[in-house]
């Protein structure tokens, strides 16, 4: 028996749970798919700063802070990523998702699993599901999936190198980013020891991260479709490549109601989206942004998110806290943390207030 065959005998129902539409033979909306009307994006006005943008050549300190504190979200350029690999990047992530869909499912991601190709994950928690496909890495697993993908060793090898050396250059610039926003707040070296590669390998305690691949087909009737519904990252951090097709929105952090802002992308750029964990280290000072993708009529959208984590069991809390301060948050470990994510959602984060 096959594997996906053993697998919709496992899960006999719920299969558009996790097997995204085959996009490539769907015309129409289908109303799984038709969400109520997106709220009108809110193009920055001259009265609203428009979202930071990082020069990492020569960071300001200040700013970094202010665009870890005020937006939870900001443009970063001199990244030192070579624009030729971002570009193979996108040319691999479309060679995957233009696949057949009956070659696709064959690497799918079952519910309890954490890598291949499927839904987006946090589609269990909506009733319509998203205009969206994703293919998650991590560790072996991208050798693995990619094989069965592409019996070509020619095709495969080259979606694993690809991909393989995006990871090595996002582990670095995380770390780099992780520690330069970190330092904004006062966190000291020994503070964020656990942050230094682990050169020799000996480590059992390094940095836990996963590469998401995401789809955003073109879709004939974008207002009543929704890309990736609203939602926080886990992570430390999120370094996201989005080409230069638009579709990222923010909720604006600067208003109580919810407006959405879009992350329009700039040249060269790349997209850091602070997570929960960095909103509970710095004891809620920076911000965690809510963040949705919407799709678009013309244009297939490919993105590749690379969510930075700390290592698997270093406990983290707020660490900067005092008198005034006292921590707003318990210790956690991420694994934890990301359990009660996959069962709470957006609400995960208060569950571990003090
Ligand atoms: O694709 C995008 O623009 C954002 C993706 C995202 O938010 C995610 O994968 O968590
Ligand atoms: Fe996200």
């Amino acid at each position: 028996m096959s594997s996906v065959t053993q697998l919709f005998k496992n899960n006999p129902v719920n299969r558009d749970r996790i097997i995204p539409l085959d996009f490539t033979n769907t015309k129409t909306l289908p109303d799984s798919h038709v969400w109520s009307e997106p709220e009108p994006v809110l193009e920055p006005e001259p009265t609203i700063r428009p979202i930071p943008i990082i020069s990492l050549s020569n960071p300001e300190q200040v700013l970094l802070r202010h665009a870890c504190e005020e937006w939870g979200v900001f443009h970063i350029t001199d990244h030192g990523i070579p624009h030729s690999l971002l570009q193979n990047v996108g040319c691999q992530m479309k060679k995957l998702f233009s696949l057949p869909m009956h070659r696709k499912i064959l690497a799918i991601r079952s519910p309890d699993e954490s890598t291949g190709y499927g839904v987006a994950r946090i589609s269990m928690f909506y009733d319509k599901l998203m205009w969206s496909e994703g293919f998650s890495v991590m560790g072996s697993s991208l050798q693995r999936h990619a094989k069965i993908l592409w019996p070509d060793p020619d095709d495969h090898t080259d979606f694993c190198n690809v991909m393989e050396e995006y990871q090595k250059e996002m582990g670095d610039l995380s770390h780099r980013l992780v520690s330069m926003v970190m330092g904004t707040i006062g966190l000291t070296h020994e503070e964020l020891r656990w942050l230094e590669p682990d050169i020799a390998g000996t480590r059992t305690d390094s940095i836990q991260s996963f590469l998401q691949l995401n789809s955003y087909p073109v879709c004939s009737d974008p207002h009543l479709a929704m890309g990736l519904a609203p939602h926080t990252d886990s992570s430390l951090l999120t370094i996201l490549y989005q080409g230069n097709i638009s579709g990222l929105e923010i909720q604006n952090p600067q208003e109580e109601e919810s407006r959405w802002i879009g992350v329009d992308p700039i040249e060269d750029g790349l997209v850091v989206i602070m997570g929960d964990l960095s909103h509970i280290i710095s004891n809620g000072r920076f911000k965690s942004t809510m963040h949705r993708v919407v799709v678009n009529k013309t244009h297939h959208r490919v993105t590749a998110a690379y969510f930075s984590g700390p290592p698997k069991n270093l406990q983290i809390g707020p660490l900067i806290n005092d008198k005034d301060h006292p921590p707003i948050y318990r210790r956690l470990i991420w694994e934890e943390y990301l359990a009660a994510k996959a069962t709470h959602f957006n609400k995960a984060l208060t569950l571990f207030r003090c």
